[in-house]
């Protein structure tokens, strides 16, 4: 099968790393390994997915293959970017009742339901938008806040990205239904490669959830891999010169 190959005019160390539907060819120095909200909110008991009814008992293997991702990542130079969704803790930045996101925020629905947690989840500052212990920036790494489910969306990442020549997205964290898929879709309509280590991500909702995003990403959008392949990848295959 042919690798997919992202030809620019300047010579590029690249790897293929085995995916599907196809193997995809990228650079590392022009790769960025994306980490979407791997928050307590969405990966700790008692943080706002499981005061919400979600099922979070699966968490901790991805948090560890996060960490292996990432630290393979860093070695080979790929630029790490951190996510964390949330808003102020007044919930400004969340929107009001003539947003969408106001109604159909699980965050904010729980919420109102429970005034007791106001101020607490996903709030800037607080325990719930912390990132998870264990999974900590190093001072190269990029944090980025976000507000929406779409890290590109009212974010500096397309700028940070293309100022880097960056056009190749490694994404991993939570939910892959919702962020992950959220914004590898629209890197894709801003003409970035997508590529998700499925075991360095969980979905918010049923297993069915999972599958479909993969289904997804794998059929419309980009390209799946795992965290093995990957850091055997960066770390076997001596980087090739690409014309
Ligand atoms: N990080 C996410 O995928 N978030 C999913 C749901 C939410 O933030 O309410």
């Amino acid at each position: 099968m042919n690798a997919v190959t992202c030809t620019s005019a300047s010579q590029q160390a690249t790897v293929t790393l085995p995916a599907r539907p196809e193997p995809i060819v990228f650079p590392p120095a022009q790769t960025a390994l994306i980490v979407v909200d791997m928050q307590n909110a969405y990966a700790s008991p008692g943080g706002y997915l499981d005061l919400a009814g979600f099922d979070v008992s699966a968490t901790r293997p991805v948090i560890e293959n996060i960490a292996i991702a990432v630290q393979a990542a860093r070695a080979a130079g790929i630029q790490i970017i951190w996510f964390q969704n949330g808003w102020d803790d007044r919930y400004v930045e969340a929107g009001d009742a003539g947003s969408p996101n106001y109604h159909k925020s699980n965050a904010l629905k729980t919420m109102r339901k429970q005034p007791q947690l106001q101020g607490k989840l996903l709030a800037k500052g607080g325990w719930d938008y912390a990132l998870v212990e264990g999974l900590q920036p190093q001072p190269d790494d990029i944090v980025l806040p976000k507000p929406r489910y779409s890290g590109f969306y009212h974010t500096p990442l397309d700028g940070m990205l293309r100022s880097r020549g960056i056009r190749h997205l490694v994404f991993t964290g939570i939910a892959t239904n919702v962020c992950v898929e959220s914004t590898l879709r629209d890197g894709f309509f801003l003409e970035y490669f997508g590529i998700v280590l499925e075991d360095a991500t969980l979905q918010a909702g049923p297993p069915f959830a999972q599958q479909a995003a993969i289904f997804n990403i794998e059929t419309f959008f980009g390209w799946v891999s795992d965290v093995t392949t990957f850091c055997a990848t960066l770390a076997e295959q001596p980087l090739k010169r690409q014309a």
